[in-house]
């Protein structure tokens, strides 16, 4: 809620401006029939006015073109204010999204990423463009319309009004049972849009594995669980939203008797009583509105929540050092660093000198990505220092940290744009030749031109018409672009046969030339092009050298060849 009313106060003008009109056209609706009753009385008069039978018309349609002019402007107005209020929140979650650490982000989670971003802000479009107006007109007609029976005759007045009590008494107890299952519905709800971003991540293992795949079977069930759910919700609603109904629209119960009887006295004339008789059978009946709005509410005020935390979570710390480190070492002191509570590197003390080119080795599980993660500021140390030309990385903003760092990892993600503009997102004022050139150095060049538009070709959601390969260049060619001092490479040969591999390699010499270079390198042959290794066992760095003094001082680094040996032994025998 204060979410909605901040987002309120932003536009406050257009939604005022819609608020007058729509108050004013509900006002206007009434014109009719009080013209209505100035015929009805001329017309049972003795000697009919006619001079006034002609104003009453003229009156009816002055009152509909004001009333279609102010329904136009408020419909403006609050389209206008929904519009540029989700504009303004998209950008802003947007851009804190941008600023939060992977950790906060991997534990919101993609489904409600995708809710949070998409459906629970364009909710906005139907609060802010038609309930709160809706709500302001029918709040008005139904005020409007009650005044002008009081000011009539005050005993009808009160007749029309007499169900509203007891009809908002069974709405006010439907409200507070329908909040206790709110938090299970959404729950549900939840559930099946996560099962169903999992689905469509997964299509390609569901498809390999058939109907068995878990991501189906989960689907199933929580779609299952959220269709019975509303189900029950609404089986449960119907019988005391049907009662709200009724007694809304039972104001001529009460008013046809309380009428009939002042006509029996002599205290109301004929055209009194058919005025208010017409105006009273459906004068409540536009609290309905509101009432759905109210429900709606909920549903927003639920979304807005979900929104608001994720606002509330806190950005990265950024510092504002924008000037660039005196040299390009980096060094790690004392770092610490946990996924939630599971510890993955404790205390490593480990520095990469300007210029060289670094190997991290270690088995599966050790820690070596999380360690290139935290250089690139994905993630918070729990405690330690990352240090780059001795200045602490966290000085920096993250938009300069980004142009020192370059990283390549193992997963290449291509936008759905040109080959061209996937290759400039490593510097977005690069020219044409830029491109190519580092698409040249990269080994990549032949491959595009290859393709049916070249640069120009649109490469599909997640680089699907570009193999893995293709892919890392790719993401080579981006990082040459950057002209980063600093950069970590997550065994960008992974997915290459070996011509790939030597291209990718000739396209590494280039980009590593002159930089710091830290290669996890999963596969030891990839340390032929180090200067230096680093093993990491366990979250620890167990040994730091030269491969040859490290084959004899370092049991986890000697362990590592022998296995690898030994592989390649047993591949070269099964050839045999
Ligand atoms: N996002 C994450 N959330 C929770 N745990 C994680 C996350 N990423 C990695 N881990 C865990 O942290 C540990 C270290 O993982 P990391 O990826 O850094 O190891 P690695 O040495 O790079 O492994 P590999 O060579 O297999 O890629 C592993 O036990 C892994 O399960």
């Amino acid at each position: 809620m204060p979410l909605l009313l901040s987002l309120m106060r932003e536009r406050a003008w257009l939604l005022a401006g819609a608020g007058i009109a729509g108050a004013g056209a509900a006002m206007l609706a009434l014109v009719p029939l009080v013209a209505l009753w100035l015929l009805a009385v001329e017309l049972l008069a003795p000697v009919p006015d006619r001079d006034a039978m002609l104003w009453a018309v003229w009156l009816t349609v002055g009152g509909l073109v004001l009333r279609w002019l102010l329904m136009a402007a408020g419909g403006a107005c609050s389209h206008a204010a929904a519009f540029d209020l989700i504009f303004v929140l998209r950008l802003k979650t947007a851009r804190h999204l941008g600023r939060l650490p992977l950790g906060t982000l991997s534990r919101i989670g993609s489904g409600d990423l995708k809710r949070v971003l998409h459906d629970d802000i364009d909710r906005l479009e139907m609060v802010f463009a038609h309930m709160l107006p809706d709500m302001i007109s029918a709040l008005t007609a139904t005020l409007a319309g009650i005044v002008v029976l009081l000011a009539v005759d005050w005993r009808l007045g009160l007749a029309a009004m007499a169900p509203i009590p007891l009809a908002l008494t069974v709405q006010g107890l439907l409200w507070r049972w329908a909040g206790t299952k709110m938090a299970g519905f959404h729950d549900d709800l939840g559930r099946m849009n996560a099962a169903i971003v999992e689905v469509i991540r997964a299509i390609p293992v569901i498809k390999t594995f058939g109907r068995n795949a878990v991501s189906l079977g989960r689907l199933q069930d929580a779609t299952t669980r959220y269709s019975a759910t509303v189900a029950d919700f609404t089986r449960a609603a119907m019988p005391a939203w049907i009662a709200f109904t009724v007694l809304l629209g039972g104001s001529l119960a009460v008013m046809l008797p309380v009428g009939g009887m002042a006509l029996a006295a002599g205290t109301l004339d004929p055209a009194t009583f058919l005025f208010c008789v017409t105006l009273g059978v459906g004068v409540c009946l536009p609290l309905l509105r509101v009432v759905t709005f109210g429900s709606s509410l909920q549903v927003v005020t639920t979304a807005m929540q979900r929104l608001g935390s994720i606002l509330d979570a806190p950005p990265l710390p950024e510092g504002t050092r924008t000037e660039p480190p005196s040299d390009t070492t980096l060094s790690f002191e004392g770092v610490s660093f946990s996924y939630d509570d599971k510890p993955v590197l404790t205390d490593v003390t480990v520095t990469f000198p300007q210029g060289t080119h670094t190997a991290l080795v270690g088995r599966s599980g050790a820690g070596k990505t999380t360690l290139a993660h935290l250089a690139a500021r994905f993630w918070v140390p729990d405690r330690g220092t990352i240090r780059l030309g001795g200045v602490d990385i966290a000085d920096f903003p993250l938009a300069t940290l980004n142009t020192l760092v370059a990283c390549v990892f193992q997963e290449v993600f291509l936008f759905h744009d040109t080959v061209l503009e996937n290759i400039r997102l490593g510097h977005p004022q690069a020219t044409r030749e830029d491109v190519i050139a580092v698409a040249r150095a990269a080994q990549i060049h032949d491959v595009i031109m290859g393709l049916p538009d070249g640069y120009d070709t649109v490469v599909a959601e997640r680089g699907h018409t570009l193999s893995g390969g293709q892919r890392q260049r790719l993401s080579i060619a981006r990082a040459l672009l950057k002209d980063a001092p600093v950069v970590i490479l997550d065994e960008a040969t992974a997915f290459a046969d070996p011509l790939t591999e030597r291209a990718i390699h000739e396209a590494i010499a280039r980009l590593c030339r002159g930089r710091t270079v830290i290669t996890i390198a999963h596969r030891l042959s990839t340390l032929r092009h180090a200067d230096r290794v680093v093993v990491m066992d366990a979250g620890r760095v167990v040994g730091e050298g030269e491969h040859s003094s490290l084959l004899r001082d370092c049991a986890v680094y000697a362990r590592l060849w022998e296995a690898k040996d030994q592989t390649e032994r047993e591949a070269a025998h099964a050839v045999r």
